[in-house]
């Protein structure tokens, strides 16, 4: 008998980011997990054109929903959209809406966030951290929550190496930066947002930083838990192995390099790659919900959710194996074949963006305009490089965090709950999780059929021809151009020719006398 799954059946759950990444994963196993959940209360805003409505009718049709689907054919009646905008005070929930949220919720699960590296600052407060506070403030006044469970990265403390489950000290006093963005103009934030981050990667860590103290001096009595992913991935088994539907973290890198665009990556391959499937993140938030309202631990836990101290994976190994899986199974209409390699030198790397990012990018471009097409190898290139640019500080540094809630949290799941919601990373083998996660963002992302790939590959071989001819090509006019240019060339080439000619006539007259 489950004791995780038993514990959210009739109970009613609010989870913030429902329509993310991650979101649509925890939605998706609560309610296949828990059948018999009371309601999952989810706070969407209005997006492109298409109201909170619309969305979440767009939304359950997602593949993602395929099993819960079938399992539970009415599981979308469960699922109770809330009108609301995070960055907004009081979150822009109505209050007929905020008074159904004040009396009904049990457990609350934050997951809405920026993720962008490159967020403008003020935006990335007004969500990340004032958005959390907003949220805690109506936590606060539910009359029967149990649980608060704060999404946050593994990331937020990167300034540090050694990263243990405790909350540090903020890069700034939230409350200053709060007032600070209140009456500053956008363009002078934008100014002194280097300054401000100091340390800091980007808007993105140093927002989920004030964020993660904010919690711990405004929580209250709330008995709260905060979560610390790493780099999250595609999911390992569930709903179904390699389901991933966004190009962040290292999903669009995967892709670049398949198609083959991406040949040259800024990476330590020494250096650990913590990466951590989307379904074992999920199953670790679920696990500690229950921990949390169940067990009411005295002070607030910090899980860090990471590979890296237990089953380490380097990303000298992950260039490595996605290699070797686009290879055996291409993406379709591919760039060029798939060769990306990594380099912690920043002149090689710099070297081969020249040669084989931006030179093939500037000769397909002109192939484009020549043939009456929009050029745009060049902008894929150049919004390559800037991404690459915002990730490198990821790839070139390991970090150790130490897992020791993870552990004990494992220790009080009972058999069939280590089953159900499994995050024991120990059982990963990275070859086949990277394999399934190659395929998955090839079937989920770029929407194509394994059955394709027989034409994939011929379309490699018809490549492998085009850059033979190409090379060849390129030898002659450089040799052509060598020799008109060059006394001593055009001599050692007449002296090659004549000495050829010799051994050919040699060789003639050696055949001769033999069958004479
Ligand atoms: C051979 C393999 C070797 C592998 C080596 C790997 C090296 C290292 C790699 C990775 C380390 C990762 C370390 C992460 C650690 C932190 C983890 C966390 O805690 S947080 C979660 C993570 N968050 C992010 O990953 C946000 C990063 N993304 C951004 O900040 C932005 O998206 C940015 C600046 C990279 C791009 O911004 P824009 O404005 O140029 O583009 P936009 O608006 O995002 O997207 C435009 C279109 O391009 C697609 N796109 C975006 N990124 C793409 C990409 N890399 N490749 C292809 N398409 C991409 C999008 O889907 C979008 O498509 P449409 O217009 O909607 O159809
Ligand atoms: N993905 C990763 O690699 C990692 C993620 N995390 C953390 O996990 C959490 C979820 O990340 P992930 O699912 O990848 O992110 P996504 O970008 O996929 O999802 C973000 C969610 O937040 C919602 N949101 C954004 N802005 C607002 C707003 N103003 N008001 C209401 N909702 C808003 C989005 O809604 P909408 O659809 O309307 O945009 C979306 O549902 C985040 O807290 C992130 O920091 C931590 C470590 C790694």
């Amino acid at each position: 008998m489950s004791s995780v799954s038993a514990y959210y059946n009739g109970k009613n759950v609010l989870i913030t980011g429902a329509t993310g990444f991650m979101g649509k994963v925890l939605m998706e196993k609560l309610l296949r997990s828990s059948p018999d959940v009371k309601a999952v209360y989810i706070l969407v805003r209005p997006k492109a054109g298409q109201s909170m409505q619309e969305r979440v009718a767009n939304m359950l049709k997602c593949k993602v929903f395929d099993r819960v689907r079938e399992d539970c054919p009415n599981f979308h009646e469960k699922i109770k959209p809330i009108n609301a905008e995070l960055t907004q005070p009081k979150l822009a929930i109505s209050a007929e809406d905020e008074e159904e949220l004040l009396t009904r919720i049990n457990i609350v699960f934050h997951c809405a966030a920026t993720v962008r590296f490159d967020e403008p600052l003020k935006h990335a407060l007004q969500l990340n951290a004032l958005g959390t506070q907003r949220l805690l403030e109506l936590a606060r006044q539910m009359q029967n929550l149990e649980a608060f469970i704060h999404i946050s990265t593994a990331y937020a403390n990167c300034i540090r190496k050694c990263i243990d489950e405790i909350i540090y000290p903020p890069p700034a006093e939230p409350k200053k930066l709060f007032d600070l963005i209140e009456w500053l103009d956008e363009s002078i934030i934008e100014d002194i947002t280097p300054k401000l981050l100091g340390d800091w990667p980007n808007t993105y860590t140093y927002t989920k930083a004030l964020s993660e103290y904010l919690i711990q001096q405004e929580k209250g009595n709330l008995n709260i838990a905060i979560i610390r992913p790493s780099i999250v991935g595609a999911s390992w088994h569930e709903p179904f192995p390699g389901w991933i539907d966004n190009f962040n973290g290292t999903s669009g890198i995967f892709i670049a390099a398949g198609k083959g665009i991406l040949r040259t990556v800024i990476a330590n391959n020494e250096a650990v790659a913590d990466m951590i499937p989307v379904d074992v993140a999920i199953n670790l938030t679920l696990a500690a919900g229950w921990y949390t309202a169940v067990h009411r631990p005295k002070n607030m836990l910090v899980y860090n959710c990471t590979t890296g101290g237990i089953n380490p994976f380097f990303w000298g190994e992950m260039e490595q194996y996605v290699m070797s899986t686009f290879k055996r199974n291409p993406l379709e209409q591919a760039f060029r074949t798939p060769n990306a390699h990594l380099t912690s030198n920043y002149l090689i790397n710099q070297y081969w963006i020249t040669v084989s990012h931006k030179a093939p990018a500037i000769l397909y471009d002109l192939y484009m305009r020549l043939t009456g097409r929009k050029p745009r190898m060049m902008k894929i290139i150049n919004r390559l490089h800037k991404s690459m640019t915002l990730l490198q500080y990821f790839s070139t540094q390991s970090w150790d965090w130490s897992s020791e809630n993870m552990n004990m949290l494992m220790s009080h799941l009972n058999t069939e709950d280590k089953k159900l919601y499994n995050f024991d990373v120990r059982q990963l083998h990275w070859s086949e999780y990277i394999e399934s996660y190659c395929l998955g963002a090839k079937k989920y992302l770029l929407n194509e059929d394994m059955a394709g790939i027989p034409a994939a590959k011929q379309h490699l071989r018809k490549l492998r021809n085009i850059r033979y001819a190409f090379n060849t090509t390129l030898l002659v006019i450089i040799w052509r151009i060598f020799i008109a240019r060059s006394q001593m060339a055009r001599n050692i080439w007449y002296f090659v020719l004549r000495k050829e000619a010799k051994d050919f006539l040699m060789l003639m007259a050696i055949g001769d006398t033999c069958f004479t």
